[in-house]
């Protein structure tokens, strides 16, 4: 090897993979590059930013190389090439993404589509600062050893006297069983190719898990009341968001390919279609509820991180946030949340951002909200209600780490094992769980709420509860098959926040179950239920 030969440092970056933080802003991994490339001290020259649409929550047989566009693929975009064109017949190595009791795709179009959107979202943010996000499908572990291979074998070395090294593999720790078994597996991958990763704290809650006071998952108090004394005044206790990078290290020159049989498309057009061809293709619901006439959908956003911003700063700008309601208001409609909770789930935005916001409203620090109501005037109603919520999240975050699996299990964090549930082996309850998913139980609310999250999804949390207890209660149906009918449908689905909410609604999780307040019955409601159903109270 001749002396001169330069040695182009990558270190690769696992970004995303069933990691949520696809933003620039308050990216703990992205501002300490930032901050070694601003001093000189980054010892690498590259960024090699990865994503994975994870084979096991998302469907991705619509990525087998037969089933991709060619079109889609013949352009110049580096992150393609040489992809072997696999045969026609290609078969997926992994089984369907489906859940577990009652085998529904775990990710339905919504969410499909709003994670598509958002993953192309921080794409294009990476590339706004020098850097670029190659989107892959498949398991972690497995892309993550071919992209180790690639590099190894010196097909990355993209001209005369360059060697591309990988230094580092770096990935945020989340909660959730699955989600530390990849963990595990990417240290178990880099380690047999002698590459170091690091772990990084997941900082997309609100309250910082170095400002905790448990020493163990132990200690973590099993009532929400409990959990929230221990927090100490919520308007102080949230950390600052970090600043975005003004500019990454370069992409790496060659990018390794999307492993074979799958093939990556290289546009947001693509992505989408290739998502939502299994689901047409496989239809849960047999004869599914058609959009009504004039219905119009509660959610109505766009992923990505741009977005998440600019629905923020028009939460703000409107005064909606002083007027926010908690949800022991009666509303299972109408402006009273936020719809924050698909960019949250997707680290499209972080709590403390949402705080930030709040705060410098509350204190008239900038001139965004200056005309709403509350402007300038300290913390209102709306404000606490909206961290108070917040905290939710980090609880049922702070419960998943201490139950571990038990967040799926039947009996729940409870152990609760004296009750009977039915389960759908006989024909009476497959029909009633057929006539839910198809919103068709013959009660007025709880079709309209499932209607309304099948065709658009999303409703309020009001929605949510009133359906998952006449499910688990009402019904006494298996309540995971329940649950795993929610999780396809909804746009804002969350590991703990998710299951946690079930548990509570089924009488299985660890604090007893609040009791929802009854609908308030007006116009507004009356609309509500008229629109999903045809149908009003009577
Ligand atoms: C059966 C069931 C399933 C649910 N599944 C999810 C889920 O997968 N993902 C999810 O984020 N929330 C879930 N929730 C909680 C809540 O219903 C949603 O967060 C909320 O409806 C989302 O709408 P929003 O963003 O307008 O919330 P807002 O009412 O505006 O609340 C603001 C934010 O606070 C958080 N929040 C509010 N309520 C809760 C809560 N009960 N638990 C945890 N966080 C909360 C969310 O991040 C939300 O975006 C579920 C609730 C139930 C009863």
């Amino acid at each position: 090897m001749p002396n001169s030969e330069k040695t182009e440092k990558i270190l690769i970056y696992i970004g995303n993979i069933v990691r949520r933080e696809l933003r620039l802003t308050d990216n703990p991994i992205l501002h300490h590059i930032s901050e070694l490339l601003s001093k000189n001290r980054a010892p690498f020259t590259h960024l090699l930013p990865v994503y994975v649409f994870p084979a096991r929550q998302i469907e991705i047989s619509g990525f087998l190389s037969s089933n991709t566009c060619s079109d889609e693929n013949s352009n110049n975009d580096i992150t393609n090439e040489s992809i072997p064109k696999a045969s026609p017949t290609a078969e997926s190595p992994y089984p369907p993404a489906r859940s577990v009791v009652g085998r529904f795709p775990r990710c339905g179009p919504h969410r499909a589509k709003f994670w598509a959107e958002s993953v192309w979202d921080f794409k294009s943010s990476l590339e706004s600062v020098g850097s670029g996000l190659a989107v892959r499908v498949g398991r972690i572990d497995d892309v993550l050893e071919s992209i180790l291979d690639y590099f190894k074998s010196g097909k990355g070395n993209h001209s005369a006297g360059v060697k591309c090294e990988v230094v580092g593999v770096w990935i945020t720790a989340e909660e959730g069983v699955a989600e530390k078994t990849d963990e595990r597996n990417v240290f178990r991958v880099a380690g047999m190719k002698g590459v170091n990763v690091r772990t990084w704290k997941d900082e997309k809650y609100l309250i910082d898990d170095r400002d905790l006071v448990y020493m163990t998952p132990k200690e973590i108090p099993d009532t929400f009341s409990e959990f929230r004394k221990t927090v100490g005044p919520l308007r102080d206790a949230p950390r600052k968001p970090l600043p975005p990078p003004d500019i990454l290290p370069a992409f790496p020159t060659r990018v390794p390919p999307q492993p074979s049989p799958f093939e990556a498309p290289s546009t947001l057009d693509g992505w989408i279609h290739g998502l939502l061809k299994p689901l047409k293709e496989n239809p849960v619901a047999m004869t599914p509820p058609s959009y009504p006439i004039g219905a119009t959908s509660q959610h109505i956003y766009h992923g990505g991180e741009a977005y998440a911003l600019e629905h923020l700063k028009n939460l703000i700008t409107s005064g909606e946030i002083t007027n926010f309601k908690d949800p022991s208001y009666g509303a299972i409609c109408g402006d009273h949340s936020t719809k924050l909770a698909a960019w949250l789930a997707l680290g499209c935005l972080t709590a403390r951002q949402i705080h930030e916001h709040l705060t410098n409203f509350e204190r008239g620090k900038t001139h965004l909200g200056q005309y709403a109501e509350g402007y300038a005037e300290g913390e209102n109603r709306g404000t606490a209600n909206i961290r108070l919520e917040l905290l939710w999240r980090d609880y049922f975050r702070l419960c998943s780490r201490k139950y571990g699996c038990k967040l799926f299990r039947l009996e729940g964090f409870k152990g609760e094992l004296d009750r009977q549930w039915k389960h759908a082996d006989g024909n009476e309850v497959k029909q009633q769980v057929q006539n839910f998913i198809e919103g068709k139980t013959g009660n007025l609310i709880i079709d309209a709420v499932l209607r309304e999250m099948y065709l658009t999804g999303y409703t309020s949390d009001k929605g949510r509860n009133i359906v998952a207890k006449y499910f688990s209660k009402q019904l006494g149906i298996d309540w995971r098959i329940g649950a795993e009918w929610f999780e396809y449908c909804l746009v804002d689905y969350d590991v703990s926040e998710f299951w946690g909410n079930w548990q509570y609604c089924a009488g299985v999780g660890n604090d007893p179950s609040w009791e929802v307040p009854p609908i308030r019955v007006g116009e507004v409601q009356e609309a509500y239920l008229k629109q999903w159903t045809g149908d009003g109270f009577t």
